[in-house]
């Protein structure tokens, strides 16, 4: 297991990261959310020892992760870090790369082991390629296959696809986190994108100017957003004042939604004006206005005339369950 317990870090005087605790038992995957700056990257260096911490201590399954003033090279063998740099050697093959962080073993193993993470990173083609001719892209992918070839107890991954094209992104976290949890290996992510985390994570930590907000199930955590900041990071959301749901409600309470949960209705429901209109491949996503209130965006099928009157619903449990949440 995974524990951090009271983690708090500072880069000079300014604080980063504030009494951070949280459990991952073996196996799990947790991502790590957060705007820009919240803290993530630095979060992941505190797990793998690259920082001296503040306060507080990492741990895993019981043995204490120690940092650069106890250690000559930061970094524990069971646990493998991909940053953003990846940190290859350029003047050689892909092949070369990855054979490199393998453990020694008899030579047919070796080979076997470069053609299987050549293939879980889908570059089967490419194991001869020197490293300095490849794209961002395809870099990324290496450090991850290099990361991988010493069989770590523990991923740490920062935003491993974000050099990575949409259609080769959608592949390779396909074939990746499945593989990982065959494996068995623990993983941490740090990502913007909920495409890495919806599908993917077991439970998502939310981290806000570097302290934790809440670590939840992902499911869970979508469904019931406690704050308009941790479903904002699922895309973007709607706060709609209970007055315009249940003119009846006497607080001041919004009810979040996304835009998926909003409905055209007949003639029931609230009144919104069509403001824009936005081709999303599988739907549009509309644009709606009201005086009384921001923006209001939800889906619908087709297209809708711009300054057409229209009627919005959302299903009562959803109103229900929001309600309890959000102040
Ligand atoms: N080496 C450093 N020296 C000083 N401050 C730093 C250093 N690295 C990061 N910071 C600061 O620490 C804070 C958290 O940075 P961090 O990179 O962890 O955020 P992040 O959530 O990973 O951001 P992003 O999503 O943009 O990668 C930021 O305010 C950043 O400016």
């Amino acid at each position: 297991m995974l524990e951090l317990k009271n983690v708090s870090f500072a880069y000079h005087k300014k604080p980063v990261l504030d009494t951070i605790s949280l459990r991952l038992e073996r196996g799990g995957h947790l991502a790590i959310m957060g705007e820009s700056g919240s803290g993530k990257s630095t979060l992941l260096k505190a797990i793998y020892g690259l920082l001296e911490l503040k306060h507080g201590e990492v741990h895993w399954n019981g043995h204490q992760v120690l940092g650069p003033n106890f250690t000559l090279i930061p970094g524990e063998k069971y646990m493998k870090y991909v940053s953003q740099d990846f940190e290859l050697m350029p003047f050689t093959t892909v092949g070369e790369n990855i054979s490199a962080h393998l453990s020694a073993f008899n030579l047919e193993k070796h080979d076997q082991r470069v053609a299987e993470l050549l293939q879980v990173i889908e570059m089967e083609d490419m194991g001869e390629v020197k490293v300095k001719n490849l794209s961002g892209g395809q870099k990324q992918r290496v450090a991850l296959a290099r990361a991988l070839a010493q069989e770590p107890e523990i991923l740490l991954l920062d935003e491993p696809f974000s050099n990575i094209d949409q259609f080769k992104k959608n592949k390779l976290r396909h074939r990746l986190f499945p593989y990982l949890r065959e494996k068995n290996i623990t993983v941490v992510t740090a990502t913007h994108d909920p495409d890495d985390v919806l599908s993917f994570a077991d439970e998502v930590l939310i981290l806000k100017d570097g302290e934790a907000l809440v670590q939840e199930a992902t499911t869970q955590l979508y469904h019931n957003p406690k704050l308009p900041y941790v479903a904002g990071l699922f895309g973007r959301v709607n706060h709609l004042p209970i007055k315009l749901l249940k003119d009846y409600a006497k607080t001041e309470h919004q009810v979040l939604a996304y835009p998926h949960e909003l409905r055209l209705a007949k003639k029931s429901g609230f009144k919104v004006v069509v403001k824009d209109c936005f081709f999303k491949g599988s739907h549009y996503l509309i644009e709606g206005i009201r005086e009384d209130s921001g923006p209001i965006f939800f889906n619908h099928d087709e297209p809708l005339e711009i300054g057409r009157l229209v009627y919005l619903n959302i299903a009562l449990h959803i109103i229900n369950k929001r309600l309890n949440l959000v102040g």
